[in-house]
């Protein structure tokens, strides 16, 4: 159960608190900020709106511990993180509990995150002492006009302070693929979770908090990002910003100081449908990327592009799919579950309404209940259509027929997104070709677009992002290059 057992001390009466020089507490503010669950539509859980005031102190603890964390040595910095996934891993039970009640989430798919957070904090730890254990050692007589006089060694040190702020549809695992590059990498770490999944945020930092990292280093102040997030990402004390999310990312880009950012923002990922490609595999691939975690995720994909010659039979197969797909309440791990908020819902049945009126043919009837809506195929989806363009992040998936491949490419293009796509052809070779044409930080071949492995790097471009993630990127995105360079008074090679 969220806050009993060992999580007992994050909570106090039905709030929980924040965390902060390594204790758990109560914000001055004295107020507080709901979380409402999307399936009952009621407050389920309660959490401190911490003030700027306790921002300010929040800072000034991970400047202070970050100078020390700096002078860890990797191994053990590693050890602790070993150990905070281990806790993670075993706890997964209540972690999992508040997914499901705070976001919906499919109970099943609420204990793979946790498990796949855990995996992720083991991983970045095995490859933060490989890839930071070693530097460069460069001599000076390879550049033109130098002889060999100076040996310069660089080596990658922390950046200092690194926020993170990840969104709601992976409050536990968006949040770890900051916190332990950050981490490994000698930075101090203050998270902003976001509202809905804050809680389970919570209980993960509590994990971390159990493994005995130092006071200080990792805290989590909580509140509405639109009342402390511009407090937060403009702190001159931060050193670096680490976001996921929507539009959001954008503005935070233009107000941020000069400091490394990355950005994982939305996607309308595409999935390109050649005559030749395996039907049975497009459709199921369809479902799997379509409607997972009811289309909320970044990489969910989001319109179909399929060659008109081969359109009514690959509707066909995903029709017969969707009406298989179950739709509930997250506890009995249904496909469909509410989405996250009444806004959410909305906004989805705007798009929905919008290409009602223009005239796309509606495979389903649509069908809504509080935040609950089933799982709907349009079809004939045209270009004058919002939902051609904008990302509903809901269980809405549009087919574009397309009459060439070079017009399925230039509709992936002419997006402001470009996270991921992917093409079905048994060809690789033209696989290739379109891969290169499409200007998305992924594409994959023969399957649905996907940030898994999490090793992978993961990038978007245009409007998606800045930067790569995946943990040997995000690591080196939070360190920065320091040189020592030694002079020698004549030129000196080394012989056998
Ligand atoms: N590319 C990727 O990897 C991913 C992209 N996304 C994208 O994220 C969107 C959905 O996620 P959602 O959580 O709604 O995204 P939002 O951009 O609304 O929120 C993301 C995070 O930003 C916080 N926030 C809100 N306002 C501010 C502010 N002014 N300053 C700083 N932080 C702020 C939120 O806090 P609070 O909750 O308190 O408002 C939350 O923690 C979709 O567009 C989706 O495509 C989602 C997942 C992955
Ligand atoms: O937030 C998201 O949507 C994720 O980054 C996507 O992750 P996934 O492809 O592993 O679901």
């Amino acid at each position: 159960m969220a806050g009993n057992g060992i999580f007992a001390e994050i909570l106090d009466g039905d709030v929980f608190k924040y965390y902060a020089d390594g204790e758990w507490k109560k914000s001055n503010s004295g107020k507080s900020v709901p979380i409402v669950n999307p399936t009952t539509r009621r407050t389920h859980y309660k959490v401190q709106a911490c003030s700027q005031e306790e921002v300010n102190k929040v800072m000034e603890a991970a400047k202070a511990a970050q100078k020390l964390w700096a002078k860890t040595p990797l191994w053990k910095r590693a050890e602790l993180l070993h150990k905070a996934a281990a806790i993670l891993k075993e706890h997964k039970a209540p972690i999992a509990e508040c997914l499901v009640k705070e976001i919906a989430k499919p109970a099943k798919d609420a204990v793979t995150e946790v498990i796949r957070s855990g995996d992720l904090v083991s991983y970045c730890a095995e490859e933060g002492v490989r890839i930071l254990g070693e530097g460069k050692f460069l001599v000076s007589d390879s550049f033109p006009g130098n002889e060999r006089t100076k040996y310069c060694l660089t080596s990658k040190i922390p950046l200092g302070v690194v926020l993170a702020i990840p969104p709601f549809n992976y409050p536990v695992n968006l949040a770890v693929s900051k916190i332990a590059p950050a981490l490994i990498a000698g930075n101090s770490l203050v998270l902003k979770p976001p509202t809905q999944g804050a809680v389970a945020a919570l209980h993960m930092v509590h994990c971390f908090h159990l493994a005995g990292f130092p006071k200080g280093l990792i805290s989590c102040v909580t509140g509405k990002g639109s009342e402390i997030g511009d407090f937060l990402t403009m702190h001159p004390a931060v050193n670096c910003i680490s976001f996921t999310g929507g539009d959001t990312g954008i503005s935070i880009s233009k107000k941020a100081g000069m400091i490394p950012l990355q950005m994982e923002l939305g996607g309308k990922d595409a999935c390109i449908v050649l005559e030749d490609a395996d039907l049975d595999l497009v459709a199921a691939n369809i479902i799997k990327g379509g409607f997972s975690y009811s289309g909320q995720r970044c990489t969910a994909v989001k319109v179909v592009l399929v060659m008109e010659s081969v359109a009514d039979s690959l509707v066909e197969k995903v029709k017969a799919k969707v009406v298989k797909l179950t739709v509930g309440p997250p506890e009995e791990n249904c496909d469909i579950t509410p989405v996250v908020s009444e806004s959410s819902a909305n906004f989805i049945e705007g798009l929905v309404m919008d290409a009602k009126q223009k005239g796309a043919t509606f495979c389903q009837e649509y069908r809504r209940e509080g935040n609950l809506i089933w799982p709907l195929l349009l079809d004939n989806v045209r270009p004058d259509m919002r939902i051609a363009w904008e990302e509903p992040f809901g269980p809405v998936l549009p087919v574009i027929r397309i009459g060439s491949v070079e017009e399925g490419i230039h509709h992936c293009n002419a997006s402001n997104f470009g996270l991921q796509g992917c093409v079905f052809t048994k060809d690789i070779n033209k696989a290739m070709l379109i891969s290169d044409a499409m200007e998305t930080g992924t594409v994959q071949i023969n399957s649905a677009p996907a940030r898994g492995p999490d090793h992978f790097p993961f990038q978007g471009f245009k409007d998606s992002g800045i930067g790569s993630q995946g943990v040997t990127n995000s690591i080196n995105m939070m360190t920065k290059v320091k040189s020592t360079v030694i002079n020698l008074p004549s030129p000196s090679y080394t012989m056998g």
